[in-house]
């Protein structure tokens, strides 16, 4: 999977900041969180994780507690390991916590007019209630075909090919949001639209984050293209042309079908609907086009590394796919149909395996970063404005936390089972999407399209480990994840296999068990 520029953002403003020659603050006799020893000028430059922050974060927590402050080169981070700390900074004091950090480069790909980047403010403000009114959970059931389409289609392709799941699992996320965004079916692997956003993701994470001086030298945008070195400016142009344009065309698929009366339900298509209307104040029909983009980019990859987790841990642990099985098999006899999204609360059991999925590995383990706007004081600790605010989903008293699931490393679900009496467990779905203002708008579709694929995939199919080739045995494939901002398992093979001819009859609307 390539990484998105959502992805690469966040990296840049991570690693900009290593690089970034900030005005070293004077050090205070205020107290500042704890964290590790610093160097002179450098600050913890040397200690800062280049990768796996979540677990190098969770590590430093033992030893330093629930809020850590570290500064490179005078540029202050503050790590949070610990969800009432995340709620009380980012959620109850969300007003200074709610800010994103910077990049030249972004800025130079027009980057940072894309909604995740936007600092807080009078330009982020209308957008996102823009995205937010389309995806209340109420307003999300209008995509609710949509999801149900897609997953359909994702679930016949193992028909004619059990082993390519990696394929079968990009085309559905890709499919469904450039569906949802543009309504747009993409009707083969290599649709030349989803390509090219993947040429852009690829251009925009092509120049190593902060490894660009102009990343900490921001005057040197203004260098002429032909100038040696300066071989970023033109491609930052070539990026945001490549954006741009595809802007414009997929936005122009759905003006036209608009006119003629054809165009399928879509974002873009009420977006422009709403904005003829002036119902969208504050919005230019510009950023209208990106924040369409932006949608697609925010959520293909998240999802995918959702369902991608649930694979792998599902051939790890054949029981709770039976226990799963047994429970959709008896709603199929009843019903004589594949579940859709309406079965939902008859189906509890997967509800608890999606908690479960998130839990054993959240997709962006450190979120977004935040930045604080103004000074602030936690528990007697200072926090400088303009401090970088990394949460630690992973960790935390989040997701991986001993004293708050048990057996942290153990794929259970049915820890999620409420027996009465029992204390109320946190629901991983209440964290995994980030906190406060920023909180993920796209929330409530992703955990609807990723409750349906997971619903629908073990109704019809056995997800099972590799065959090895010489030995003719089951291979129990590593269970191992990359580092970035969005984590997903490295690749790994498994066969998706039809339970039995019944059950994938059930695929082409034959009912009975
Ligand atoms: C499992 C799937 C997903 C996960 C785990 C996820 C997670 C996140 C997280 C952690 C953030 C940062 C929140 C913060 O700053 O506190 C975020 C932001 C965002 N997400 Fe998602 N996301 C998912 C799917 C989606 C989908 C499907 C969409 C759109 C259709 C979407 C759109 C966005 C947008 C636009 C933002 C930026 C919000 C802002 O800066 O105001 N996400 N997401």
């Amino acid at each position: 999977m390539d990484s998105l520029p959502i992805n690469k953002y966040v990296a840049t403003a991570v690693v900009a900041s290593l690089l970034y020659v900030g005005i070293c603050r004077r050090r205070t006799s205020k107290v500042y969180p704890p964290g590790p020893p610093a160097d002179l000028i450098i600050g913890h430059a040397r200690v800062f994780p280049l990768e796996y922050f979540h677990t190098v974060f969770a590590d430093w927590g033992k030893k330093f507690g629930n809020i850590i402050y570290v500064h490179i080169l005078g540029r202050p981070i503050v790590i949070i390991n610990s969800l009432d700390v995340a709620r009380e900074l980012l959620e109850k004091r969300g007003v200074n916590y709610s800010d994103r950090p910077t990049s030249t480069l972004y800025d130079m790909m027009n980057w940072s007019r894309a909604i995740f980047c936007l600092p807080y403010g009078d330009r982020w403000r209308p957008l996102r209630r823009m995205i937010a009114e389309k995806f209340t959970p109420t307003a999300v059931k209008t995509f609710f075909p949509v999801i149900e389409t897609e997953v359909n289609d994702f679930l016949r392709r193992f028909e004619s090919d059990p082993l390519g799941y990696k394929t079968n699992m990009h085309r559905l996320f890709s499919s469904m949001t450039i569906n949802l965004v543009y309504g747009y079916r993409v009707t083969t692997d290599n649709d030349p639209y989803v390509a090219s956003i993947e040429h852009a993701a690829y251009l925009t994470a092509k120049y190593t984050p902060g490894a660009v001086p102009v990343d900490f030298l921001p005057i040197l945008r203004f260098l002429p293209a032909w100038f040696p070195g300066a071989g970023f400016v033109s491609h930052a142009k070539e990026t945001d042309v490549l954006i741009q344009g595809l802007c414009d065309e997929l936005n122009g698929i759905v003006t036209k079908q608009r006119t003629a009366g054809t165009a399928a339900p879509s974002l873009m298509a009420q977006w422009q609907e709403d904005y003829e209307n002036s119902e969208l104040p504050g919005v230019s029909y510009e950023d209208l086009k990106l924040t369409g983009f932006c949608t697609y980019v925010a959520g293909v990859e998240t999802t995918e590394s959702t369902l991608l987790t649930f694979f792998i841990m599902i051939i790890h642990h054949p029981e709770v796919a039976k226990a799963a099985q047994i429970e959709l098999d008896a709603f199929i006899a009843e019903e004589g149909r594949l579940p859709s999204l309406q079965d939902r609360p008859r189906l509890p059991y997967i509800d608890c395996i999606l908690k479960e999925t998130f839990r054993a590995s959240s997709p962006a383990p450190m979120s977004i970063p935040h930045v604080s706007q103004n000074d602030d004081e936690y528990e007697g600790m200072f926090i400088p404005g303009g401090s970088m605010i990394m949460s630690n989903i992973w960790y935390g008293n989040m997701m991986n936390d001993e004293s708050v699931y048990p057996s942290p490393s153990d794929f259970n679900p049915e820890r999620f089972i409420q027996k009465d009496g029992d204390a109320p467990i946190l629901d991983p779905t209440d964290v995994v999407f980030g906190f406060g203002r920023r909180i993920c708008p796209g929330r409530h579709f992703a955990d609807s399209a990723l409750w349906l694929a997971i619903a629908s995939v073990l109704s019809v199919y056995d997800i099972l480990p590799p065959i090895h080739p010489k030995t003719g045995k089951e291979v129990l494939p590593k269970i191992e994840f990359t580092s970035a901002v969005t984590i997903h398992p490295k690749p790994f093979d498994c066969r998706v296999i039809p339970r039995s001819a019944k059950h994938l009859a059930l695929l082409h609307g034959a009912g009975d068990l």
